[in-house]
């Protein structure tokens, strides 16, 4: 095993010390060496610490862990998620103009094929309203879903709007009843239609959600399951249900829920923008998948993502990487990629059993910019914990009549990066205080407040405009990253035994806090904390 504690960390040592504003001084051409374009998309890696040295041995160690040969395995449906005995075929997806595909040699591309016409047909008739609910034409459409089931189609709806022709779409995921009852009550259910999002069909708070909005529907409906659709890869179970059969979607055991907003989990997306700007995201997801399989690991947009992201966790040590979309629409791609990098690269174990010997992956979060440059940006350039940032940017906005507003934003977001990498150094903070009348002492405190450390690193992913076409490039972007940090890490990205345990104990909690069993056995606080609900209920009652 290629030994990171070693040559690596002393690397890092002394990159922090030397700093980043200086490498741009020593090397003219670094901006151009330390980024990628590719296909519209430029990745800006220059202004963190990594010189041409790092980056060699961090390219070393990537071939070391056989970054290379486990990225074909992937492709070619090679059951790579050992611990499920699963094969990780989310690209086959968006293969639309790629050769078969093959899990245990039967080519899974029809299937897929077979059920993305499918999705195009129904989403087709739901756009043209001449698919119809008990009240005429379809105005809303609510899925429910949650986790993988709910965040990328979520995110996805959001960033499009731009895009959306189609109803207006809502997401049910908390098993909050607030969730439910917040959205019901300005819908119609003889105009809704209710998509189901999920691959077991049996987490927990998508069922409960799904039975109560059928409730729902039945006090206006006379037949509720006919407004429904169900998007699982248990056909049984959707049909236990009551789905009819030509509106279940389903998709292959070979799809990871934190990966399937491609296919039948995309399709509340595919009717907010039609099958056509659907198909653009397939297309981009496509190219990308074709840059991380071709291009050499220096120049591969995925593979230098990832390592720069090793770079900073595993071997500088900065605990945390906040995602910063300026764009608005983007607002909810930190929660996207909260499930993508925690759930993927949040473990403690290797493959082979033994337990990990480096961090696993950082924590990740995020809001857009500008709003968090008057929230927590304040942390991010004076506290005492570096925080990497991950800024990402379109050169155009869609408001031609608002063009300035998008020169601001892109002025806001460069501006983060250079203050962060150049800081602020108390000379010149002394001299602003003597400027603003501070003499002696008096100036020399007031300046301590104003000196910015510098030296903080970050990278900055450049598109030119939020397309479909754009956005499915990101997310297969970000996906590949979450991948290569997982072979480098030794992990298995595609599995989540750490969500198990706490859904068995919510489901043997339940019968305790409904006082038909004894909370005996539990620890004394949470026998409290049943107590107190429940001293509740019964003064309620
Ligand atoms: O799609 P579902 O089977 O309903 O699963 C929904 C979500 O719940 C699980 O517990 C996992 O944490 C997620 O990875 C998954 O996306």
């Amino acid at each position: 095993m290629f030994k990171v504690q070693d040559e690596l960390k002393a690397r890092g040592e002394a990159a922090r010390a030397r700093g980043i504003l200086p490498l741009f001084e020593e090397d003219a051409g670094r901006a151009e060496a330390f980024s990628i374009g590719f296909d519209g998309l430029l990745f800006d890696y220059a202004k963190t610490h990594l010189d041409r040295e790092d980056r060699a041995a961090l390219l070393g160690w990537a071939e070391a862990a056989g970054v290379a040969a486990r990225r074909d395995a992937m492709f070619s449906g090679a059951r790579i998620n050992e611990t499920e005995g699963r094969a990780v075929l989310h690209t086959a997806l968006r293969n639309l103009e790629g050769g078969p595909v093959e899990v245990d040699g039967r080519d899974v591309m029809p299937e897929i094929r077979d059920t993305l016409e499918r999705m195009k047909r129904f989403a087709r008739r739901v756009r043209a309203q001449s698919y119809k609910g008990a009240g005429g034409e379809i105005t809303d459409v609510v899925n429910i879903g949650i986790g993988g089931s709910h965040l990328g189609p979520e995110m996805a709806v959001r960033a499009l709007e731009t895009f959306r022709q189609g109803p207006r779409c809502h997401f049910l995921s908390n098993v909050d009843g607030a969730d439910a009852a917040d959205i019901l009550d300005h819908l119609d259910p003889r105009q809704t239609l209710v998509i189901v999002a999920s691959k077991s069909f049996t987490t927990q708070e998508t069922m409960t959600n799904a039975a109560t909005v059928r409730d729902w529907m039945a006090t206006a409906v006379d037949n509720p399951a006919k407004q429904f659709v169900a998007l699982s890869s248990s056909k049984e179970k959707t049909a236990e249900f009551g789905v009819p059969p030509e509106q279940v979607f389903d998709f292959g055991d070979y799809v990871g829920g934190r990966y399937s907003v491609w296919g039948p989990i995309g399709l509340s997306l595919m009717i907010a923008i039609g099958p056509e700007a659907f198909g653009m995201m397939l297309r981009g997801g496509a190219a990308m998948d074709r840059h991380f399989r071709e291009a050499p690991l220096a120049e591969n947009m995925p593979v230098m993502l990832g390592l720069v992201g090793l770079w900073h966790h595993q071997v500088m040590g900065f605990p945390t990487r906040a995602v910063l979309p300026y764009a608005q629409r983007l607002e909810r791609l930190p929660a996207y990629l909260q499930q993508l990098e925690m759930e993927s690269n949040g473990k403690r174990v290797r493959m082979d059993g033994r337990t990990l010997d480096l961090p696993s992956g950082p924590v990740v979060w995020g809001e857009p910019g500008t709003n968090g440059q008057h929230a927590f940006y304040q942390l991010i350039h004076q506290g005492t914990q570096v925080v990497p940032c991950e800024f990402i940017v379109a050169a155009e906005g869609h408001e031609p009549t608002l063009a300035h507003h998008h020169r601001l934003l892109l002025a806001n977001c460069l501006a983060q990066s250079e203050a962060l990498m150049r800081g602020r150094d108390m000379a010149t903070a002394q001299a602003l205080m003597a400027e603003a009348g501070y003499e002696g002492a008096e100036r020399d405190r007031q300046a301590a407040h104003r000196v910015f450390e510098g030296n903080r690193p970050s990278v900055t992913l450049m598109i030119d405009q939020l397309t479909p076409y754009r956005l499915g490039q990101i997310i297969a972007l970000y996906e590949h990253r979450v991948f290569v940090e997982g072979v480098m890490l030794g992990i298995n990205s595609f599995d989540q035994w750490g969500v198990e345990l706490g859904k068995e104990l919510a489901r043997a909690l339940e019968p305790v806090l409904a006082g038909e069993e004894s909370a005996e056995g539990k620890d004394g606080s949470t026998r409290a904390l049943v107590a107190y609900a429940q001293r509740f209920w019964a003064r309620e009652r």
